[in-house]
């Protein structure tokens, strides 16, 4: 009995390593924590009934939201682990094997389990009230793709107690994630991880896409749309395109490891530069998908701050169409070193030098917006700041990169490193901090303290800089990425150890972040009497914080780019709108299927990683199962009467 338990522990439990150990406990005893927690105050139920089957936008939001910054915890953990390990010379804190896991799931995780989800739980919680509509086009696939997302995140992270992790680069390139070398289900749960909660990435696209191509409030012309939900339409283009290529791309290197297919290898007609190709034609593109909903939220807060409309506004949209178009066509900058020859290298350095220009289009407008207004001085509006030299600075280092010459110098090295943490951290994960503390009150009602929030800002910012600069030194000194340790005799230890504190700094700032959210719960003050404390000027801005389950008693319009502001104008001039009748809203029902259905996926992705037929048909089989009893459900919907959303509106408005 021992002999057999000890053989499931060392096949299917990474062992031998006290950080892995500590870990693992304390993952353990945080889910038995949560379970017991539940359990004790009678919470299983209201947590099925309000959230995990709920079809709502802004809940999802709000769940898309948590999870990522959890996910941003554990991409951080990560990342201060390798700065630790690359501290001093000669450390030995993560072994080489355990450097590669590391670095594979930090990419992996901030990409696609961190920043894809957060930006689509602003595009949740914004959208839709944006264009002042009741929900998305889709809500009950919207939740799937919320679940699909959750569960295919949850399986990429199994992979660090149960397997062992993926450690082939957050991109897995072949011939080093071929079952060849990389025997082990790391990479299986790389593939399906990101293979489930892909198909949701790829539906929300769809979803969003849909709702603002079909849902705008009467009166909401092309022309008029709130500039963030310009930046989610341009980003869903890119989506729809370029996911596809992924869930592709992974299905083939899962046929080559699974069933000896060789799409990928040298031998028997296969080349893993096809798969190179393939994964950076998404690879690409999802740097912008990313970056552009970032720049719809800087794009809203600095008119909001400086109190004045948005310069530029088509400049803006076709700025963001233009990237969006463009970012098709630069793949080819990730390996201009693989002996494409001088042409395509030449072709593919100028595309990606003009993505510089729509881009620096929309610095301008930012900075010209600004000029003469009267700047307010609030966290969403210091973050934005930070921001446009930061991303200066970022975008200007990959021009230089996209010099294909002089990429031979740079490739791979820590100046490629600092390039795109700087326009990672500096655009993506600076821009949807801004989001957050902009939409806060919108989502919760109520509004965090300042104080904290510029210590967390200072500390960040500080810390960021601090961290990153030193490595574009470093990087022209010949230090490469994916580097586990160095010798004395490199003259790199100096650099790397200031970098190491600044990178500790960040970890800082983000302990300020949380103290300022449990600091705000604590000292709950509601927003009731009004809804709007910014001053702002789009339509989310027009109900109460945070908005009734159906957002909008009466369908507001959209006649002008700044609704919210020129209606509050005109109020301010005595000039009302006339009254609307009620009616009652058609709402839809919520679903437990998109939950149960993304756990059959979880079966089966997890039996496909251990290479289990029987577990993956079975979830497969769920999965199906699933999809027929949605389509004979019909009561899938519901009204909220008249009476019931006058007694909402009246105690949300503070009037009872
Ligand atoms: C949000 C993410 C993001 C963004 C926005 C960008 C933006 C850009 N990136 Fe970056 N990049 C990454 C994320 C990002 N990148 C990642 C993750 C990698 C590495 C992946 C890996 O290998 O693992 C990478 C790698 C990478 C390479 C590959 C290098 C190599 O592997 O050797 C190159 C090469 O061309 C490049 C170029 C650019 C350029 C030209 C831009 C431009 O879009 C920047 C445009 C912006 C400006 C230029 C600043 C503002 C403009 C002005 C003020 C106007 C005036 C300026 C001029 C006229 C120059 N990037
Ligand atoms: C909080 C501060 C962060 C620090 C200190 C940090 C640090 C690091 C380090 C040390 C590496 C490994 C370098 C190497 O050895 O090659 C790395 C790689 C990487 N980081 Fe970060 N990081 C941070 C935040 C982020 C964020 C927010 C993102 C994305 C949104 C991100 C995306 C990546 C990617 C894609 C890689 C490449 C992984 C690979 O080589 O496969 N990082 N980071
Ligand atoms: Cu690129």
């Amino acid at each position: 009995m021992l002999e057999t338990i000890k053989e499931f522990a060392s096949e299917f439990f990474v062992t031998g390593d006290p950080l892995i150990y500590g870990a693992m406990v304390s993952i353990g005893i945080t889910m038995i924590a949560i379970v017991a927690v539940l359990t004790y105050f009678k919470k299983w139920g209201w947590l099925w009934r309000n959230w995990l089957t709920t079809v709502d936008h802004k809940k999802i939001g709000i769940m898309y939201i948590i999870a990522s910054i959890i996910m941003l915890f554990r991409g951080g953990v990560d990342a201060l682990m390798m700065r630790l390990q690359l501290a001093m010379p000669n450390m030995d804190f993560l072994h080489p094997e355990h450097y590669n896991q590391v670095f594979t799931t930090h990419g992996t995780i901030m990409i696609l389990f961190m920043a894809m989800p957060f930006m689509f739980g602003l595009f949740n919680v914004i959208v839709p009230l944006q264009i002042g509509a009741r929900d998305v086009a889709f809500p009950f696939l919207n939740a799937l793709s919320f679940w699909l997302f959750f569960l295919g995140a949850m399986l990429f992270n199994l992979s660090f107690v149960i397997g062992g992790s993926p450690d082939a680069g957050w991109l897995s390139y072949p011939p080093l994630s071929e079952l060849s070398h990389s025997p082990g289900v790391g990479q299986n749960f790389y593939i399906w991880g990101i293979q489930i909660s892909g198909i949701g990435s790829l539906a929300t696209g769809i979803n969003f896409m849909v709702t603002i191509i079909k849902m705008r409030a009467p009166g909401m012309r092309w022309m008029k749309l709130p500039m963030f939900t310009w930046s989610v339409f341009s980003t869903c283009i890119i989506i729809l395109f370029a996911f596809p290529i992924l869930t592709v791309t992974l299905a083939l290197l899962f046929l080559d490891r699974f069933a000896g297919a060789h799409f990928f290898t040298l031998d028997l007609g296969g080349n893993p530069m096809m798969y190179i190709n393939l994964i950076w034609m998404w690879g690409h593109p999802e740097v912008y998908i990313v970056v552009l909903p970032a720049f719809g939220v800087f794009s809203e807060i600095v008119s909001t701050f400086s109190r004045k409309k948005l310069f530029g506004y088509k400049s803006m949209v076709f700025a963001m169409l233009i990237i969006s178009f463009l970012s098709f066509f630069t793949w080819a900058h990730h390996f201009f070193t693989m002996g494409s020859g001088a042409d395509v290298n030449a072709f593919f350095a100028v595309t990606t030098m003009l993505i510089a220009i729509p881009t620096g289009v929309k610095i301008f407008n930012w900075l010209f917006t600004m000029y003469r207004g009267r700047i307010r001085m609030a966290t969403p509006m210091m973050w934005t700041l930070a921001f446009i030299p930061c991303f200066i600075v970022g975008g200007m280092t990959g021009v230089l990169l996209s010099v294909a010459p002089a990429d031979f110098q740079f490739h791979n090295s820590y100046f490629l490193i600092a390039h795109f943490h700087q326009v990672l951290i500096g655009g993506v994960v600076f821009g949807y901090f801004a989001g957050l503390y902009y939409w806060w009150p919108k989502m919760f009602g109520f509004q965090l303290e300042e104080k904290l929030g510029k210590w967390a800002f200072w500390t960040w910012n500080i810390g960021f800089y601090v961290c990153f600069m030193p490595q574009y030194a470093v990087g022209l000194m010949g230090m490469t990425r994916r580097l586990s340790t160095y010798g004395w005799d490199t003259g790199w230890w100096e650099l790397n150890f200031v970098s190491t504190i600044g990178a500790f700094l960040m970890g800082v700032g983000f302990l300020f972040q949380v103290a300022q959210i449990a600091d705000g719960i604590r000292k709950y003050k509601s927003l009731k009497a009004s809804g709007d404390p910014w001053d702002a000027r789009t339509l989310e801005w027009s109900i109460p914080s945070p908005a009734p389950e159906y957002n909008f008693a009466v369908t507001p319009r959209g006649d002008d780019i700044d609704e919210w502001w020129e209606e509050k104008e005109r109020r301010a001039k005595g000039i009302y709108p006339p009254e609307q009748k009620l009616e009652p809203i058609h709402m839809p029902k919520n679903s437990g299927i998109p939950f149960v259905m993304s756990v059959f996926w979880f079966i089966a992705g997890f039996g496909f990683v251990f290479g289990w037929l029987w577990m993956a048909i079975l979830g497969l089989a769920g999965v199906g199962i699933c999809m027929i009893a949605r389509s004979f459900s019909y009561d899938t919907d519901y009204y909220i009467p008249v009476d019931e959303i006058k007694r909402t509106e009246a105690s949300l408005r503070g009037s009872v």
